[in-house]
């Protein structure tokens, strides 16, 4: 069942799209991003992206630094429109039973488009609203915890906004504090814990939210080596359980072979290969894709 399609994505920064057709028009013709960048003076973040992302998988963007990473993943929760394309998103998915309560987005080729499946650059505002509380959470590479909050009330914050009562959120902060190894701590506040155990803050309020899309940005390249295969054990445990769609980012292959089911590779903001890791490492299409198997240790 797929959960989320990007539909010819493509970004060009700082341009109108009447400005950036001059950068799509030599993209189409071939030309890569550096020289697009020279020629027109448009930095690419993406270019006429195709991907979609099945509900429950675990999906790694990979790619040299610049490559579009960040970029594609922000498409997601619309932290960056798109100068053009379309995003789909099936909002009648659940997290741990993945079961849709409409139509599987798949139909919509076919026929007309069941109504949970939408294209949220068509969002007005609070509608967008709704889409991020309900449907998307984010973990960041920095933590991005808020200083003055205790552990306990950085894990509930998104269920503050969400105007939970403080009880309640409270609770169930503490149960995800738990989940991710991290009780009798919620007192304590961001300064006072490792890199480590505020990352596993950062994805306990992330969980605590318990929406179906969980985008990952870097999420564990800030830590040391053996705290990072530890989270990246502990994320796997949990996603047996709780079947989330997770976009992962990094730019390890081998953290994207340990925890990726598919791998998507990007080079100058294009989609180059999706696969398994199988897949890429059998059936590279190019050298970059060649190069970054091989690179695994
Ligand atoms: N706000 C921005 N304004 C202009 N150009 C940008 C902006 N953000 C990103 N870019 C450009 O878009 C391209 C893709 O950047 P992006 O940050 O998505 O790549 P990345 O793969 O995530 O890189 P990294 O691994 O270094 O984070 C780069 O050329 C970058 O310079």
């Amino acid at each position: 069942m797929n959960h989320i399609r990007l539909e010819n994505i493509s970004k060009i920064y700082n341009a109108t799209n009447a400005q950036a057709q001059s950068a799509l028009t030599l993209l189409a013709e071939g030309m890569n991003s550096i020289d697009v960048k020279e020629q027109t003076g448009y930095s690419v973040g993406l270019y006429d992206i195709n991907l979609t992302i099945k509900a429950g998988e675990l999906h790694c963007i990979m790619g040299l630094s610049g490559s579009g990473k960040s970029t594609l993943i922000r498409h997601i929760n619309r932290l960056i429109d798109p100068t053009s394309g379309k995003i789909w998103v099936d909002t009648a998915i659940n997290a741990q039973t993945n079961i849709a309560e409409d139509n599987s987005i798949s139909a919509r080729a076919s026929q007309s488009a069941p109504s949970s499946v939408i294209n949220i650059l068509e969002l007005d505002d609070k509608g967008l609203q709704q889409y991020r509380q309900q449907n998307v959470s984010m973990v960041f590479q920095h933590f991005g915890l808020t200083p003055h909050m205790t552990v306990l009330q950085n894990a509930a914050y998104g269920l503050r906004v969400r105007k939970m009562n403080v009880s309640e959120r409270h609770e169930i902060a503490r149960h995800w504090l738990n989940e991710v190894g991290l009780p009798n701590l919620e007192n304590s506040y961001p300064d006072e814990l490792s890199g480590g155990m505020q990352q596993r803050v950062g994805l306990a309020r992330a969980l605590a939210t318990d929406t179906p899309i969980l985008l990952m940005d870097e999420a564990f390249s800030a830590l040391d080596p053996l705290i990072r295969a530890q989270l990246q054990d502990q994320l796997l445990e949990l996603q047996a359980r709780l079947n989330k769609t997770i976009v992962f980012i990094t730019h390890d292959i081998d953290e994207a072979v340990k925890v990726g089911q598919c791998i998507s590779i990007l080079n100058g903001g294009r989609l180059v290969q999706t696969g398994t890791p199988t897949e890429l490492r059998n059936n590279p299409v190019d050298n970059y894709v060649a190069q970054f198997m091989q690179a695994r240790k």
